[in-house]
């Protein structure tokens, strides 16, 4: 799915309106139709005892509320629209005025009076807004964010612009959540916004869908259609041969249980046959907890030092509670030196603080090359920047001068390929956030690496797959108690829902 801005969504609007022959206020209707729909599943029947208050701006986001508001009216609910005074209000804004009928009129001067608690719906800007808003918005905006209950946004929470750097202090409304129309827009998903976007679910309106897949852009937002289709099937006569030999690099002294769960969550991904090399001292651990893998045992007795790859490998999966003592980092020079060029590799944690601290080591990444940092590994690797826009730009000169792709872990994690495209990931929940997650994202995709899967594939597919589990896990553990472990247990579950369905059983 596309990630797009104002500007383009407002040309999608006029070709949606030409090319399916209605008016652009039946556009504006099945918008509000749909953003009714979506409150009414997520509150559900507590809609019904709540006092809904709808805040209406000028343009045509106030208009959406307009409709929001006769919508739910007409439906019983307890609804109430404060519409802003304004000598320009939209078309479609004025024809919604007159189809509601009664409204509540207000200016920013005056002391907007609300109710104790109940829904806030905010309509005061969408996609529309062109510029952050002036200190006169100061006061309905603190209003808002002072709301007694939930507040939610239609289309953008009123204050946040769609694809720009914000001021920090610009007033802006936080809202709990957002429901924003066809696709989702980039200030949704970047970190420095949280605050402002507590959640957000993207309405399908119908818009033109030629219109959608013509719209340029760098940015993408991967939900399961788009990765759904790259799984392959395993033919009849398939073989353990044919889904690839993953080999696995990593563990030291205490923290050998990343390697454990990156084995498990390889072997739970597919591939045919997995090798883990690691120190003396991950012998046992590993031969106890993942029978199913082979082992190439290093000569370092706590740490990684020889390194020894003689196995045919499809892929390599390197740095997994790693290390970086001395002879680690010796010996892992080593190993990137001798790499052939098309060897397929994902490197995490410790081989990236190595990269960080060696960076003459960077040339010898073979190209395509699959680098997951977290913020902090990132910032080791690329330097510092100074709002998450310039680290999207750093990140694509990173990606771009050593041509590799850059995965940059965290809610919506971004995976950045040479060419300057930019795929944030739709699934996953903060039940993630706990240590050894990480471990289990690189043994799915260095599994899906050695399958053949192409690196960009294998990234995109493999942070979907990891995030899917979580949400599975979330139904059954929660957000507090779920563990990386519990991922592994749900890849089998996660591969099977995205597995196109078939006619024959
Ligand atoms: N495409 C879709 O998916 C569909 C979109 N739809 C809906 O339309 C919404 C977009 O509507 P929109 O274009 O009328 O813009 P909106 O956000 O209401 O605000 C514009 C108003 O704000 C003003 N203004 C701007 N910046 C300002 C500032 N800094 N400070 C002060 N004022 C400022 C600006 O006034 P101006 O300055 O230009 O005179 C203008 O009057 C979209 O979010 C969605 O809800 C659906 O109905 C149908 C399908
Ligand atoms: N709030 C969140 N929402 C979605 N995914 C998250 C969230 N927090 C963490 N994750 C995911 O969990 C994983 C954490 O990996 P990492 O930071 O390397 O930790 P570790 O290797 O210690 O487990 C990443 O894949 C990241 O995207
Ligand atoms: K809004």
């Amino acid at each position: 799915m596309k990630i797009l801005n104002g500007a383009q969504l407002q040309l999608i609007d006029q070709l949606t309106i030409q090319r399916q022959g209605i008016s652009s206020w039946e556009l504006m209707e099945r918008a509000a139709l749909k953003a009714v729909e979506a409150m009414e599943s997520d509150f559900g029947e507590g809609l019904q005892e709540l006092p809904i208050v709808i805040i209406c701006g000028k343009g045509n986001n106030g208009g959406d509320g307009l409709a929001i508001g006769r919508i739910l009216g007409e439906q019983g609910y307890n609804v109430e629209v404060k519409l802003l005074h304004s000598e320009n209000y939209s078309p479609d804004n004025l024809i919604n005025q007159q189809k509601l009928g009664a409204k509540e009129m207000f200016t920013l001067d005056d002391d907007l009076k609300l109710p104790a608690s109940g829904l806030l719906i905010d309509c005061l800007f969408g996609s529309g807004l062109h510029s952050e808003l002036g200190i006169s918005w100061v006061n309905i905006i603190r209003r808002i964010n002072g709301f007694g209950g939930p507040v939610v946004s239609i289309d953008m929470p009123s204050g946040l612009l769609t694809d720009r750097l914000i001021d920090s202090g610009a007033p802006m409304v936080h809202a709990d959540k957002v429901y924003t129309f066809q696709v989702p827009k980039l200030n949704l998903l970047l970190p420095a916004y949280g605050y402002a976007v507590g959640g957000f679910t993207v309405l399908d309106i119908g818009l033109d869908t030629q219109a959608l897949d013509e719209a340029e852009g760098a940015y993408h937002y991967t939900v399961a259609e788009d990765v759904a289709g790259l799984l392959r099937p395993r033919s009849r006569f398939s073989h353990k041969g044919t889904f690839g030999h993953a080999c696995l690099i990593g563990g030291s002294e205490g923290k050998m249980g990343a390697v454990v769960m990156s084995a498990r969550a390889s072997l739970r991904s597919g591939c045919g046959l997995l090798t883990a090399v690691v120190p003396q001292i991950g012998h046992p651990i590993l031969q106890s907890t993942v029978p199913e893998a082979m082992l190439s045992v290093d000569s370092g007795k706590l740490q990684l030092e020889e390194f020894s790859n003689n196995g045919n490998f499809q892929a390599f999966g390197v740095g997994i509670g790693m290390g970086k003592g001395e002879s680690t980092v010796r010996g892992f020079s080593k190993w990137m030196q001798d790499l052939k060029s098309q060897a397929r590799i994902i490197l995490d944690a410790d081989a990236l603080n190595i990269l960080s601290e060696h960076a003459d080591l960077l040339k010898f990444l073979p190209r395509q090359t699959i680098l997951t940092p977290h913020p902090k590994e990132l910032q080791r690797l690329i330097g510092e920047w100074s709002d998450d826009y310039e680290k999207i730009e750093m990140a694509k000169t990173f990606a771009r001068a050593h041509g590799v792709i850059l995965l940059i872990k965290g809610a919506h994690t971004a995976i950045i390929d040479e060419d300057g495209s930019c795929y944030f990931n739709s699934t996953g929940n903060p039940g993630m956030a706990t240590g050894g997650s990480g471990d289990v994202l690189t043994g799915i995709i260095c599994s899906l690496l050695a399958q053949g899967y192409v690196p960009l594939e294998a990234a995109k597919l493999g942070v979907f797959i990891h995030g899917l589990t979580a949400d599975l896990a979330k139904e059954k553990f929660g957000e507090i108690s779920m563990l990386p472990t519990d991922l592994i247990d749900f890849l089998p579950m996660a591969f099977e829902k995205l597995k196109p369905r078939s006619y024959l059983a």
